[in-house]
């Protein structure tokens, strides 16, 4: 693929994304069962953070995952034959809300018997979400206030409507489950239905947070909000408008690898002064020409003049790249208390400029959160092994007829909350750039 065609291919994406331009859709029908060898490792899934996946009578319920980058589910219930219904209906549909919608579920593959630890069952074969991620950290937000289908039961709607109830009620979503490795050491932790049951107001967000590794002082990665966010847009603008579907108790599937993420923080210098694993020995990070005008400089250095450029410098002998606190020493502090005309004005240039901070990090920042953001923007696979989110779980998914075709709201509105509280995320991140 040369320069122009890789331009032009991101210049399609980008003008879809932003303007609901409709490229010609090539058909995606369903791909053959990939080939699985015989000495295969098929083994019980480790990253299942929600479901059904406890041992029934010696019999294990959960996925299983398979080493050729699929996680096989099995059909236990009539609702998950329904599954298998709504998969090989979407994945073979020329309907353009079923179309699109393939880009946010996970490949599927088809079924196939399988036995294991004994037992024989049918399952579904799905793209592995999680493939090739050596943290994966995962969350499963159930999606809608009502989380019964139609063809519930009494008793099934009471259980269904005392679930979760505070969480729903606030939010039209609920976290049945999550695992997360922490950046600074590793660590994996899980958290359960009894955790996310009891998530109410603003423990919801927190919990949000602690999935994001954003918890501490150092806040959560701009660069996976925005890779989170560019597919959580596109999901919400097709939830906006599609009237094909009823989905009832999906989830959003959202996975990230934690060691991508403190890779890219390392790599960009974002965190890492503050995460204990790749704290650098004190007075290691060096200044850059540009933060030569920080506030100690401003006070020291400033000739008491303010042009249309800026707050105008004396010249600087040499620029220095000895360590900060070499750097610091050699420059009178300002004098903050002083009453000088200038004073007001640089208070108010530091707090908009924030001069003592290191532009060459801003920069790094910058870069990586648009090429970040960007990749994502101009792909129409999302990468599963950066951080992705995907719509899952479609026991309980109904077609609509023509004559029934309407928004689902209970599904837009879950959706909608969800994408706030990130874009709420996102704006705490702002400092990153701006
Ligand atoms: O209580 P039940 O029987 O409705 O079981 C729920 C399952 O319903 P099903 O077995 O398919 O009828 C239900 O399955 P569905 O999402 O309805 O397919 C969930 O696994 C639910 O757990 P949670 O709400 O995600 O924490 C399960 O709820 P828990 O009781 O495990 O919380
Ligand atoms: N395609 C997938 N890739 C990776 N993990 C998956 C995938 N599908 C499901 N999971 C994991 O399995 C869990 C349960 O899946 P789900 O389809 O909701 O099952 P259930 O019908 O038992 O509720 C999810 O929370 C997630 O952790």
């Amino acid at each position: 693929m040369n320069d122009e065609t890789v331009r032009v291919r991101r210049q399609r994406s980008i003008y879809q994304v932003h303007y609901g331009l409709k490229k010609e859709v090539k058909k995606e029908m369903a791909k053959p069962i990939p080939y699985l060898n015989p000495g295969a490792d098929i083994t019980a899934y480790n990253s299942q953070v929600a479901g059904h996946r406890q041992t029934e009578n010696n019999k294990y319920l959960g996925l299983l995952q398979c080493n050729n980058g699929t996680v096989m589910k099995p059909i236990l219930q009539e609702s998950q034959q329904r599954e298998v219904d709504f998969y090989k209906r979407v994945s073979t549909s020329d309907d353009p809300d079923l179309v699109e919608l393939r880009k946010y579920i996970p490949k599927y593959f088809g079924c196939k018997k399988y036995t294991y630890d004994g037992h024989e069952n049918e399952y579904i074969i799905l793209e592995d979400l999680t493939v090739r991620m050596l943290e994966p950290c995962v969350m499963d937000v159930k999606i809608g206030k009502r989380t019964w289908d139609p063809l519930a039961t009494p008793d099934k709607i009471e259980r269904e409507k005392s679930k979760y109830a505070a969480c729903k009620n606030e939010y039209r979503f609920c976290i049945p489950g999550f695992q997360v490795f922490k950046l600074s050491n590793g660590q994996l932790r899980k958290y359960g239905k009894d955790y996310g049951k009891k998530l109410q107001g603003q423990m919801v967000i927190e919990a949000i947070r602690t999935y994001l590794n954003g918890a501490g002082e150092s806040g959560v990665c701009r660069a996976l909000l925005l890779q989170f966010l560019a597919q959580l847009w596109k999901i919400q603008r097709w939830a906006s408008r599609q009237c094909a579907l009823r989905l009832y108790a999906t989830s959003l599937l959202l996975v990230y690898d934690a060691e991508r993420v403190r890779r890219c923080c390392r790599d960009n210098d974002l965190f890492a002064f503050k995460l204990k694993c790749t704290s650098p020995a004190p007075g290691a990070r060096r200044r850059s020409i540009h933060s030569m005008h920080s506030v100690e400089t401003a006070g020291s250095n400033f000739s008491g003049q303010i042009t249309a450029k800026g707050p105008q410098y004396k010249r600087v002998q040499s620029v220095s790249t000895t360590p900060l606190g070499l750097v610091q020493s050699s420059f009178v502090p300002p004098n903050t208390a002083s009453n000088s005309p200038w004073s007001e004005a640089l208070n108010k240039l530091h707090h908009n400029h924030s001069f003592d901070h290191n532009y060459d990090d801003k920069l790094s920042k910058i870069k990586m959160n648009y090429r970040a953001v960007l990749d994502q923007l101009s792909s129409d696979e999302p990468t599963p092994n950066w951080g992705t989110v995907m719509i899952i779980d479609f026991a309980h998914a109904f077609f609509n007829d023509d004559d029934e075709a309407a928004v689902d709201d209970n599904f837009k509105e879950g959706i909608d909350n969800f994408v706030r509280i990130f874009e709420t995320l996102l704006r705490e991140t702002d400092d990153q750039v701006f």
